[in-house]
């Protein structure tokens, strides 16, 4: 592993209070918004939080940029393609479900246009819940910028890397890293690989945060100076320009005469970020027993009831397992919560084949799963103290409190596996009542 303390272009720490600007004297000093700012520009304000959230949990910043959000023709709405915000279409079904990767587009597709929305929970206007998508994309957003106001936008990046230009400056990821853009940020999308596809976890509730560590202390899991955030960052473009935005889980268009991501400066704790899963301190037991994933949660947004999350978000990264007389690989579980997983790279621990990078799996609330039957067997006849790196893998959960209800697309989709179940269909008789 390495580390750098020179985050070129980026800003280090989570959910700092951070001060960027692009061109020197761009920030106000002292005050928010001035009567005349600083070239010319005009001071915005962004709420993420209602204005009277508590001090720890109120985030905003100031932008200072070329022209109002606000100058923009009125929005028209148009087709959500494949994304969907309603989850009550068809009834959820308590099976095991497994996708294979979804096909890179055979048209020019961009990042948004490559949206495809799998399963979720919840709803924007109940600010709880979530949406999962998927994207693949073969196209540059060129002339089109976008926002959610429906959630803050978790991206998971599988293959290909992704150059996310937003109002707040540059993030730059590639696949094992993630970014988060908050609700209302403007971005563009560009694609250096020509093409890309990986996973979007529309938060619709409560921001995600860094969780609480108990008696792991204060050190460990994801560190905060690993989140990086960029800096002021403008450009200053006019041209026939789009806008889209999604708003109450619909699509909605309008034209605008320049770029909108034109913030010279700005200084504030509601801002974009990424992380490099790769940097996770990851822990386990040293003793034996394997213990339960909530060790490898990087993000948590919490619902209202203390120590239950709307949603988190966990990933199984490379590891090192000794343990004595333990099974090693994810225990058989049925589990309260729902678990939707992708792998980015690698092999899953938990599954001999079939789990492919960039697919996806289901397992709903209360539905059994855990291992596959070569990977029990091989488990339970492996000598346990031997040290062995779990190495090349990178798969990833978003576990929520309520039960991910999948869209009727990706039901009948046609990357659907029916054949999942046959992974647990294989395991023999081992009881013996005679012998312990
Ligand atoms: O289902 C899974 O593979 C994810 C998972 C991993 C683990 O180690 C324990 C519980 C769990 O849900
Ligand atoms: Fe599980």
């Amino acid at each position: 592993m390495s580390l750098t303390l020179d985050h070129a272009g980026y800003l280090s720490g989570f959910g700092n209070e951070f001060a960027t600007e692009a061109l020197p004297g761009a920030l106000p000093a002292h005050q928010n918004s001035p009567q005349r700012a600083p070239y010319g520009l005009y001071a915005e304000q962004l709420s993420g939080t209602a204005f009277t959230a508590p001090r720890a949990a109120n985030k905003r910043s100031w932008l200072y940029r070329i022209r109002p959000a606000a100058m923009h023709q009125p929005f028209k709405q148009i087709d959500n393609g494949r994304i969907a915000s309603s989850f009550d279409e068809v009834a959820a079904p308590p099976n095991q479900l497994r996708w294979d990767p979804l096909p890179m587009p055979q048209v020019p597709t961009d990042f948004i246009d490559g949206w495809v929305t799998m399963a979720g929970n919840g709803s924007p206007a109940a600010q709880s819940g979530c949406a999962i998508h998927l994207y693949a994309a073969n196209r540059d957003m060129a002339y089109r910028y976008f926002y959610s106001a429906d959630g803050e936008l978790l991206v998971v990046p599988q293959q290909g890397r992704l150059h996310i230009a937003t109002e707040m400056g540059v993030i730059d990821i590639e696949p094992q890293e993630i970014a988060v853009i908050p609700r209302g940020v403007r971005f563009q999308v560009s694609l250096p690989d020509g093409e890309a596809r990986g996973y979007i976890c529309e938060n619709f509730g409560a921001f995600l945060r860094l969780p609480d560590m108990g008696p792991i202390g204060s050190n460990g899991l994801a560190n905060p100076r690993d989140f990086l955030t960029p800096r002021a960052a403008y450009e200053d473009r006019e041209g026939d320009f789009e806008l889209v935005a999604k708003f109450g889980g619909n699509l909605w268009l309008a034209s605008i005469g320049h770029s909108p991501l034109d913030v010279v400066a700005w200084h504030g704790n509601y801002a974009p970020y990424k992380y490099d899963l790769r940097h996770f301190n990851t822990i386990g037991s040293i003793s034996y027993d394997h213990p339960d994933p909530s060790i490898f949660l990087v993000l948590q947004a919490p619902s209202d009831t203390p120590g239950v999350d709307t949603l988190d978000f966990v990933i199984f990264p490379p590891r090192w397992l000794a343990a004595e007389d333990t099974f090693r690989p994810p225990w058989f579980h049925r589990n309260v919560a729902s678990e939707f997983m992708g792998l980015i790279h690698g092999q899953y621990d938990a599954k001999s084949t079939g789990f492919r990078p960039g697919g996806s799996s289901l397992h709903n609330c209360m539905s059994g799963h855990g291992p596959d039957e070569p990977t029990f067997t091989k488990a339970s006849d492996i000598d346990t103290t031997a040290p062995q790196k779990v190495d090349d893998t990178m798969a990833f959960m978003f576990e929520t409190r309520d039960v991910i209800r999948p869209t009727a697309y990706a039901l009948s989709s046609p990357q659907i596996q029916p054949d999942y179940f046959q992974c647990w269909q294989g395991f023999k008789k081992l009881f013996n009542p005679h012998k312990a």
